[in-house]
């Protein structure tokens, strides 16, 4: 317990918050030691957006080819294996492992403990049998998924996150508790690639949502053969012979729905325990550590980043919050958080983007001061060569056409909400969207349109024709 490491920065996990700031901190001239106690990559890499990307994937791959006589080509039925599937999911893990690894971070100069690390004071971080006393510490140690305390849970076989990547056979019946993102992506993912799917949600799915939006997710969600059951109390899980039971109120009346396997998707808790932040001298709550708009918890020398705050859980958030404690820490700047561009997608089929404010924010902020407009992805000829025709775009803005929010639901939708993202983040008005030139035939040219029907009242009115047919008298 002798050894003592003096460094500039000190980061406990490397997911993506903490591995963010190694890589730059490092190659910007800083001494940094990086601890991490389970895998590198943490849970983006290892058992999160990766892992369940690649899984929608194999499963997409199986509704294309169901649904490829649209298009005149016929497969044939369509047979799934499911282990070269789960296959596929640890292969791409693997590719891009080597990116996240103790050798490329050591490669870059990080000093990296492969221990789990807790702090004995305000300036000391014990991990592996070193003491580290650091300059700045950043805690980036993530979140794990929550369990309801739903009566019988402990005596019931269940999947979380953390293990349902490293199932090889395809559930007979998947029953899903929590109807959010991870619920539903894991939803449509398993029932695509074979599996009888219900999804049990307290709430509405995914609540987080523009309900306009989510209702063509649901519409999907239904049409598909998942059953979803909404506004619903789990009241107990229990086995049955090799069965699982969840036992729901429903109108009143208790009904009981058999599967052969259980995730649970009821949402995450932050991962603080035996951290040692009441010897740090760092507050936190259930949520997770309290910081201030530039990240620094209630010791300011160190900071906490990602998952682990409790704010929005992405892995573009936890890399965003990466950057704003590099420009505090290491350029002693006083930059802040600003999360009024934060986009964020479900990569369900169809995926659901959104970014900046809903419809409702809006309205709670600005009253009726507020326009909103639509475009369809039926009247895109891009969509429609490729029959992806369902879902739309929804921009919000003030009456003066300054962006505060776009939703879109449809095919792509998360690669067309940058563009929202940056608008937003560049306090744009919507003009300069309408403006912009899409290439033809796009499914970018849904946000052109979007745009344009903002104009179209005051473009296509009887003031703009009386004034075109005045100018038109001179010749
Ligand atoms: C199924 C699923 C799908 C997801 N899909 C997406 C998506 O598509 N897009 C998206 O943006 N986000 C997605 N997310 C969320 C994303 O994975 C997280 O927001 C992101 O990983 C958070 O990064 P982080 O660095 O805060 O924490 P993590 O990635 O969880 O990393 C924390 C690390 O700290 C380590 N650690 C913890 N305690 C200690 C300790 N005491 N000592 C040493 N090390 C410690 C852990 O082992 C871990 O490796 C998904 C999450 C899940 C679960
Ligand atoms: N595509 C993505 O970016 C993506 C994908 C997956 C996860 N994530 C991140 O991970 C986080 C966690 O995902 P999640 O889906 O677990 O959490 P979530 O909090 O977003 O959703 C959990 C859902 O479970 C419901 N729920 C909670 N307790 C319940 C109970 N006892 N019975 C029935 N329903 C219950 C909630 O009402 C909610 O709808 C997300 O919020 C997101 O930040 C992102």
């Amino acid at each position: 317990m002798s050894d003592i490491i003096k460094t500039d920065i000190c980061i406990i996990g490397a997911g993506s918050g903490g591995l963010s700031v190694a890589a730059g901190a490092v190659q910007m001239g800083a001494d940094v030691v990086l601890i991490e106690k389970g895998k590198m990559g943490g849970d983006c890499l290892n058992t999160g957006c990766v892992p369940s990307k690649a899984l929608l994937a194999a499963a997409h791959a199986a509704e294309n080819a169901r649904t490829a006589f649209q298009f005149g080509v016929d497969t044939g039925p369509v047979a799934i294996d499911f282990p070269r599937a789960m296959d596929h999911v640890h292969s791409v893990i693997a590719g891009i492992a080597p990116h996240d690894s103790v050798e490329r971070f050591e490669k870059l100069g990080c000093r990296v403990i492969e221990a789990k690390a807790h702090f004995t004071g305000p300036n000391e971080v014990i991990a592996d049998g070193k003491r580290i006393h650091a300059k700045r510490f950043v805690i980036a140690t993530g979140s794990r998924a929550a369990v309801p305390p739903i009566d019988g849970i402990d005596a019931v076989p269940y999947f979380t996150n953390e293990t349902i990547f490293k199932n090889r056979i395809c559930p007979d019946h998947l029953l899903i508790i929590g109807g959010g993102p991870i619920g539903l992506e894991m939803a449509q993912a398993h029932q695509q690639l074979g599996a009888k799917v219900t999804v049990i949600e307290m709430a509405t799915i995914l609540p987080k949502d523009d309900p306009d939006l989510v209702a063509v997710v649901r519409d999907m969600i239904e049409s598909s053969g998942i059953s979803l059951y909404e506004k619903i109390k789990t009241k107990r899980v229990e086995t049955h012979d090799d069965q699982i039971r969840v036992i729901i109120e429903h109108n009143g009346a208790d009904i009981t729905i058999e599967g052969s396997h259980l995730l649970i998707a009821t949402g995450r808790k932050p991962t603080v325990d035996d951290l040692g932040l009441d010897a740090a001298g760092v507050t936190y709550s259930a949520r997770g550590i309290n910081v201030d708009k530039r990240l620094r918890t209630s010791n300011s020398k160190i900071f906490a980043i990602g998952d682990v705050t409790g704010g929005l859980q992405f892995t573009h958030m936890a890399g965003y919050d990466a950057g704003i404690v590099i420009r505090n820490a290491l350029f002693r700047l006083p930059a802040k958080i600003d999360y009024k561009a934060v986009p964020w997608v479900t990569y369900t089929n169809p995926e659901l983007a959104q970014v900046g404010l809903s419809e409702t924010a809006a309205r709670e902020k600005f009253g009726d001061a507020i326009r909103v407009v639509t475009w369809q992805y039926a009247e895109n000829d891009r969509a429609r060569a490729e029959a992806r025709t369902k879902g739309f775009i929804k921009i919000v803005t003030t009456t003066r056409g300054k962006i505060l929010g776009a939703g879109i639901v449809g095919h792509q939708a998360g690669e067309l909400i940058g563009l929202w993202s940056l608008a937003i983040s560049q306090k744009m008005k919507i003009g300069a969207t309408a403006g912009m030139i899409a290439p033809y035939p796009t499914l970018g040219e849904l946000s052109k349109r979007v745009a344009g029907a903002w104009y179209t009242p005051s473009l296509f009115s009887e003031k703009t024709r009386k004034i075109v047919r005045f100018l038109l008298k001179f010749g």
